[in-house]
């Protein structure tokens, strides 16, 4: 059989992965026609405008570059899957709400609708491709609801190509990536399919970097890399407590650590836990999973990364209020960063939402900074997590810079490692704070020297001494 040569693309989902992933496709294929489809017109008009809907360093360009040329954005899903010859479904597959697995398992139902939709629409063949981070095996279930419904002489190959980006470095990883991974049936159309796809990136990737697999490796190597990474975090935060008690310093263990090659130096710095869509929703993914196939000592295991990250964020919120002398009732603590890291305007389950909501239901009054997030947003993330013991609105105030937020705080929490909070005027800020004035950093960011020379009283995570 002859090479496929991939000419159309659609991309099902305009979201994080779906927009940046497939507008780098864009521009490296001039090529290939690229239409990235979404049932949320406001999405996608905000996609067609000079506003883009998600902040990603690098991104701007890139859009502007291909829009309109060979990447287009529409509501139109059922035109974009007709005309396609591969297609992405990049669809949010968020922790299961209720049912069987709630709190734990995927939450399948948007994947298996716009899989629906491709085989309803779909006049020709397609090859369908996995961009969503799934639990393993999906691919099957896809197949026998592609099979079900589709017309005489649509035939659908099923590859899995999950997605490794990371927030705030989205387009310079979809660049460079460490590797492209392509997962298919080891079926001669299967492994044509894989071929396919490999083309595609080829345009831009090394081949060395282009990794095929079978469709559950690819599969379970998504959820295992998240997992893993996520472990790393936990494992040093577990450790930065027993340095908070012994007076060891967290930064030179795992500096120290690191540089074991076999460790390797990155995913070590010590923070107030991880946050982001996707660690704490592909773990408890892997925990469902292996709990479902009879492995509970393996659940256990990866659930306990999960639980560590709750302790920290935990641990760190009481660290706060024990070092106020044990209350802040009424007192005014600055929060900065929202963002669950730096370079993104993305706050899913950021440590800063269950840090300012310890802090109000210690009735503490609370302001927030952050760069990139929008007033609209914060209030969302509170009103979606308020416990009502609290009126929030009465106890936290949003500030249009670092300088407003601090002022008069008695307390300065760092939550986001925004770069821009190493070269606040600190001596500036500690003049409208009253005294003794504290920092706690929880992002291992800040000169404690420099803030301790100026009069400040500085916390960290993981070092003893105050
Ligand atoms: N956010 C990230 O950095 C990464 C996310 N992933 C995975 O990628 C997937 C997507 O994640 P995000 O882009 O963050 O989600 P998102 O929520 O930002 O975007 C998903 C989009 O899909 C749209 N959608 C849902 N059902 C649809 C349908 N039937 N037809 C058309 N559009 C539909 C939604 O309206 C939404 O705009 C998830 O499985 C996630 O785990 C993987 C790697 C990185
Ligand atoms: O599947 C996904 O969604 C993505 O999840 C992560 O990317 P992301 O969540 O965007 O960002 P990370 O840089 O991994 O950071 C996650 C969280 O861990 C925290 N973190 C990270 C690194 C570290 O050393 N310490 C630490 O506390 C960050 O501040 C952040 O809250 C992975 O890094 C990506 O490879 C993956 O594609």
């Amino acid at each position: 059989m002859a090479p496929i040569t991939v000419k159309k693309i659609c991309c099902i989902g305009a979201g994080y992965v779906g927009g940046p992933t497939c507008a780098v496709i864009a521009l490296k294929c001039p090529n290939i026609q690229v239409t990235i489809v979404d049932l949320n017109q406001a999405r996608i008009d905000a996609w067609n405008s000079d506003n883009l809907p998600i902040y990603e360093p690098g991104l701007d360009e890139v859009v502007k570059t291909a829009r309109g040329k060979n990447l287009f954005f529409s509501t139109d899903v059922d035109k974009a899957i007709a005309e396609a010859d591969l297609i992405f479904v990049s669809v949010n597959t968020p922790t299961k709400k209720s049912g069987v697995g709630a709190g734990y398992a995927a939450d399948l139902n948007f994947l298996q609708r716009a899989t629906r939709r491709i085989a309803e629409v779909s006049t020709s063949s397609k090859i369908v491709v996995e961009k969503s981070t799934v639990p393993c095996r999906t691919a099957d279930a896809m197949r026998t609801i592609l099979e079900a419904n589709s017309k005489p002489g649509c035939r659908f190959d099923i590859l899995s190509n999950p997605e490794f980006l990371a927030e705030g470095t989205a387009i310079s990883d979809l660049f460079a990536p460490d590797r492209v991974l392509i997962g298919s049936l080891q079926t001669e159309s299967g492994k044509d399919a894989c071929a396919a796809l490999a083309n595609v990136y080829a345009n831009w990737v090394p081949r060395d970097r282009i990794l095929t697999v079978g469709l559950w490796s690819s599969e379970l190597t998504k959820l295992a890399a998240n997992a893993m990474l996520a472990q790393r975090i936990s494992s040093v935060n577990a450790l930065s407590a027993i340095c908070e008690a012994t007076g060891a310093n967290i930064d030179e263990v795992a500096f120290a650590v690191g540089k074991d090659s076999r460790v390797g130096a990155k995913f070590l710095k010590a923070s107030v836990g991880f946050g982001g869509s996707c660690f704490q929703k592909d773990i408890l993914n892997l925990v469902y999973l292996s709990e479902s196939l009879h492995l509970p000592e393996v659940a256990k295991y990866w659930k306990a990364v999960v639980d560590m990250n709750e302790y920290q964020k935990d641990r760190f919120s009481r660290k706060v209020v024990d070092t106020l002398f044990n209350t802040i009732t009424g007192k005014k603590i600055a929060i900065l960063g929202w963002a669950f890291k730096k370079d993104t305007g993305d706050t899913r389950e950021s440590p800063s939402i269950s840090i300012c909501n310890h802090f109000l239901s210690e009735k503490a009054r609370v302001n927030v900074y952050d760069p990139q997030v929008t007033e609209e947003q914060i209030w969302l993330d509170l009103d979606e997590t308020s416990t009502n013991e609290v009126d929030h609105k009465q106890h936290v105030s949003i500030s249009k810079s670092a300088i407003e937020a601090c002022k008069d705080a008695e307390a300065i929490v760092i939550c986001t490692e925004w770069d821009e909070f190493k070269t606040l005027d600190w001596a500036k800020i500690y003049e409208a704070c009253p005294r003794p004035a504290f920092v706690f950093d929880g992002r291992l960011m800040l000169n404690r020297a420099e803030l301790q020379q100026i009069g400040f009283k500085v916390v960290t995570i993981g070092s003893g001494d105050v």
